[in-house]
């Protein structure tokens, strides 16, 4: 649905008229939900909307899974213990058909970013732009070849009008956990805040807290960088290294991850959010999280490739640390962690070498932000057809 709308509120900035695509109107109870992925994070996310009361149908590649789901409502091979409600369908392994795409009210992205670029090439002929569905993009990382977020593999394989509605959630939010109904709380933010709403209300639950805002392109990579600094500290928990160590990676990497955020054009503030510190402390600090789990492994003398192998699902933080690693060359921000996760992880660099190597830099200042203005997202924002006063606009408002 195409409207004209002003983003902006006319009393804390110009008065814009953008024209926008919004998705359908939503139901006010019983939305019907179509769930791309049914790994850990994407079977949580239908669990949680069957739980509501919403009609979920969960499309898994796997037909082993689709099939055992339908017979048993649990999945065998991701939350096995979970016993999944019964208005969820499992569809797959093909492609869903146009005509449920097409029926649906939302359609929720729990695809790792790497596989994102395809499975949207194959559905975007599905979709019809003036009956788009609420769309919602949960993964946390960083195209490798490309440096893309998801924002720009969206608007290249959708189109930028569909990018701009697209809505991100992130924040600290273990699948195993929000299935036990454990009080959680997450970011929401999209370039159309009303999308943001939208989705926020469908996830809502006394046991299930969203925060709305409109800082995309922090959420994104808040949610991609925490996955390093997470790699980084399991890494230091391995070594053998104790809690004075770990609250230094996380208090640093927060200060990196906000500079290079900051340097991309996001808003410094969204850092502070619960997709930044709140998923970086989670991540830090928990052998829950498997990009803590890589670091920990590799702190204890594993090679990279047994750990994947092994790992028995997706450490988005891996790829993403090249990605990073890229962006972060580019900017010519100061992000000596990072740099030493990828040195660690590509370039054979010893764990105890990198510490050491971190410990003996020369001593700095504790907290400067880098001039630089935000050259990727002013580019990400000009493919969207959106322009750098609103990127300012981003960096001055709260998320
Ligand atoms: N597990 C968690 O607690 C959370 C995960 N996330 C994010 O959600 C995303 C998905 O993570 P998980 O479900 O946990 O991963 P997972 O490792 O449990 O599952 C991976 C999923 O990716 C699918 N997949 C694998 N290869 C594919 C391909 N070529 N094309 C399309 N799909 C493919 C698998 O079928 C499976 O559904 C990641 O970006 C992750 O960072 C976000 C918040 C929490
Ligand atoms: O992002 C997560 C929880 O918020 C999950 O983290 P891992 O991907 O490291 O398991």
């Amino acid at each position: 649905m195409r409207t004209l709308f002003s983003r902006f509120h006319p009393t804390h900035s110009r008065f814009r008229l953008i024209s926008m695509v919004h998705s359908k109107p939503q139901p006010a109870s019983n939305s019907k939900v179509l769930v791309f992925g049914a790994g850990n994070f994407g079977s949580c996310l239908a669990s949680h909307l069957g739980d509501s009361q919403h009609e979920v149908y969960m499309w898994a590649r796997e037909e082993k899974i689709v099939k055992h789901f339908n017979l048993l409502h649990r999945n065998p091979v991701y939350l096995t213990d979970h016993s999944f409600p019964l208005n969820i369908t499992a569809v797959g392994p093909q492609m869903p058909h146009r005509n449920l795409i097409n029926s649906v009210d939302v359609l929720l992205f729990a695809i790792p970013t790497q596989f994102l670029r395809a499975t949207l090439q194959t559905l975007r002929p599905s979709l019809d732009i003036d009956n788009l569905p609420l769309l919602i993009f949960v993964n946390k990382g960083i195209e490798v070849d490309t440096n893309a977020l998801t924002l720009e593999i969206i608007a290249d394989t959708c189109g930028a009008e569909i990018a701009k509605a697209a809505t991100f959630i992130s924040g600290p939010s273990f699948a195993k956990e929000i299935v036990e109904r454990q009080p959680t709380s997450v970011s929401v933010a999209s370039f159309t805040e009303t999308e943001a709403d939208k989705a926020a209300a469908l996830f809502h639950q006394p046991h299930f807290r969203c925060y709305t805002g409109v800082d995309p392109i922090g959420i994104e990579l808040s949610g991609a960088l925490k996955n390093v600094y997470a790699i980084a500290s399991g890494m230091s928990d391995g070594l053998g290294f104790q809690n004075n160590t770990r609250a230094m990676i996380i208090t640093r990497g927060l200060s990196e991850m906000t500079c290079i955020g900051s340097a991309y054009g996001a808003s410094p503030l969204t850092f502070l959010g619960l997709a930044g510190v709140g998923d970086l402390f989670l991540t830090c600090s928990s052998s829950n999280s498997r990009n803590y789990t890589v670091g920990y492994r590799l702190g204890k003398g594993e090679k990279l490739d047994a750990i994947i192998e092994t790992l028995g699902s997706i450490a988005e933080g891996v790829p993403t640390t090249k990605g990073v690693k890229k962006i972060i060359d580019e900017l010519g921000v100061q992000a000596p962690i990072a740099s030493s996760v990828y040195d660690v992880l590509f370039s054979g660099k010893d764990t105890r070498a990198a510490v050491r190597e971190l410990m003996e830099l020369p001593p700095s200042r504790e907290l400067e932000l880098p001039p630089t203005a935000g050259e990727p997202a002013r580019r990400l924002l000009a493919k969207l057809g959106l322009d750098t006063e609103q990127l300012n606009h981003l960096k001055h408002s709260n998320t």
